[in-house]
C-alpha cells in the first residue's frame, strides 16, 4: 500500500465559474501495475469516506477479496473538498494565505471527476479497468465515464443515479438546516457546526437503513416510556460523524451530491448515459429508499452496453458498503457474462 498526496499547480476550472489555483488529492494505492497495464480498479468513495478503500471496503479489497492487489492496481482518492488529505474548506487559499473556510467554491460532481481526470494524467494511466463507486462516489464515476470514453472498460456504479432526486436534494437541505441552526456555524475552525453535524448523520442514517433494518436492530425487549434504542442508535451515529468529519466538508460534499446532474449541458440524461463508451454495471439495492433501484435501473437501460443488478437487503442504501458477499457474487457474474 502507498499513500501519496497530488499537487496540482494547473488551475481547475469549476462549474461555477471560480477557479481553484491549485489543489491537493490524496490517494492510496494497493498493487502494482501489470506491464500491459490493463489491472487498474479505480475506486470512488462516498460522502464521508476516505481513500484507504481496503479499510472500507475490506470484504471487497484486499489479499484473497475480489479486488485482491496481488492481481489488480487500485487506487481510490480522497475527493476535493472533503476532510482526509485533498483540498477542503480548511485547506490554505493560495489567493490570501488564509484557511477558505466558508470561501471554499462550490464544486460539482463533475469538478469532482475532473480533479481525478488530473490524477490519472498525473500518473500516467492510459487504460482503466474498472471504475467502481457508489451513491455520491458512482455519480462521480458516470461523470467521469462520460468523459474517459475508451480509456474505461467497465463503470460499476452502486446504489445511484444519474440526476439528484428532490427527495435526495431534500434529504440533503434538511441536514445542511441543521447545520446552519447550530450557534458555531459561521465561526472560523474546525469545531464549527459540529452538534448540527450530529443531527445531521443522525437524519442522514435514516435515509441510509430500512425500517426493516432498525426492527432487527434496534426493537425494544421490554415496554418502556423513553431512552429508545433507536434514539441511542442516531445519537451515537451523530458523534461518531462528528468525532472524524467537520461541517464545512460536509456541506460542501452534499451540495456536490445535490448538483448531480449527468445531462447538464449534454442534451439531457438519456444523451449523456448514452454517451458513455465503457460497459455500465449499474447495481441497485431492493431496500434503499434514497437512491431507488429504479434510478440504477435507468442507467443501464439507457448505456450503450448496460447491465442491472440488485443487491438484496434490508440494510438499504448502506448496503453496497456492507453486503460483500453479494457484491463479490454479483461483480464474478458480470464479469464472467461480460
Ligand atoms: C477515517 C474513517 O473512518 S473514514 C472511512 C470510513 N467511513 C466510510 O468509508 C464511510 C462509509 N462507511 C459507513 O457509512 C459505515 O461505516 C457503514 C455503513 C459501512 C457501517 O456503519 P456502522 O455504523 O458500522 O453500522 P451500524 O449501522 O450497524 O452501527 C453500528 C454501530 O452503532 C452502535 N450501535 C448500535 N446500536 C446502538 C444503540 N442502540 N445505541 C448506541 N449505539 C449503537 C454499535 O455499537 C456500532 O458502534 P461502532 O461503530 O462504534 O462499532
Ligand atoms: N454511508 C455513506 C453515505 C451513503 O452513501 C458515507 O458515510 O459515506
Amino acid at each position: 500500500m502507498t499513500q501519496e498526496v497530488y499537487h496540482s499547480t494547473d488551475p481547475l476550472h469549476l462549474e461555477s465559474g471560480e477557479v481553484l489555483r491549485e489543489f491537493d488529492l490524496a490517494y492510496t494505492t494497493y498493487g502494482q501495475l501489470n506491464s500491459e497495464k490493463s489491472n487498474v480498479i479505480w475506486v470512488i468513495h462516498a460522502l464521508t469516506g476516505d481513500a484507504n478503500a481496503a479499510e472500507w471496503w475490506n470484504g471487497l479489497i484486499g489479499e484473497d477479496k475480489f479486488f485482491d492487489p496481488a492481481n489488480h492496481f487500485i487506487i481510490c482518492a480522497n475527493l476535493l473538498g472533503s476532510c482526509y488529505g485533498s483540498t477542503n474548506p480548511f485547506s490554505e487559499n493560495p489567493a490570501n494565505g488564509e484557511p477558505y473556510f466558508y470561501n471554499f467554491p462550490q464544486v460539482t460532481t463533475r469538478d469532482l471527476a475532473a480533479s481525478l481526470e488530473r490524477l490519472r494524467i498525473e500518473l500516467a494511466i492510459d487504460q482503466i479497468h474498472t471504475l467502481i463507486g457508489g451513491s455520491l462516489g458512482g455519480q462521480v464515476g458516470l461523470e467521469w465515464a462520460v468523459t474517459l470514453g475508451q480509456k474505461l472498460k467497465n463503470a460499476v456504479i452502486l446504489a445511484s443515479t444519474s440526476k439528484s432526486s428532490p427527495w435526495v436534494i431534500g434529504f440533503n437541505e434538511t441536514q445542511r438546516m441543521a447545520i446552519e441552526s447550530d450557534s458555531t456555524w459561521g465561526e472560523c475552525h474546525e469545531l464549527a457546526g459540529i452538534k448540527g453535524l450530529e443531527t445531521a448523520r443522525a437524519i442522514a442514517m435514516l435515509t441510509y437503513r430500512h425500517p426493516d433494518d432498525l426492527l432487527i436492530k434496534q426493537s425494544e425487549n421490554d415496554e418502556k416510556l423513553d431512552g429508545f434504542r433507536a434514539a441511542s442508535y442516531l445519537r451515537y451515529q451523530g458523534k461518531k460523524l462528528a468525532n472524524r468529519f467537520n461541517a464545512l466538508s460536509y456541506w460542501t460534499l452534499s451540495k456536490a451530491m445535490d448538483s448531480h446532474d449527468l445531462g447538464r449541458n449534454r442534451g439531457g440524461i438519456a444523451a449523456a448515459i448514452g454517451s458513455i463508451e465503457a460497459r455500465v454495471l449499474a447495481i441497485g439495492v431492493n431496500s434503499d429508499l434514497l437512491f431507488l433501484p429504479k434510478e440504477a435501473q435507468y442507467i443501464s437501460q439507457k448505456a450503450k452496453r448496460g447491465t442491472y443488478k440488485e443487491i438484496n437487503s434490508t440494510a438499504g442504501h448502506d448496503a453496497f458498503l456492507i453486503e460483500f458477499e453479494q457484491l463479490a457474487y454479483l461483480l464474478k457474474s458480470y464479469y464472467l457474462e461480460n
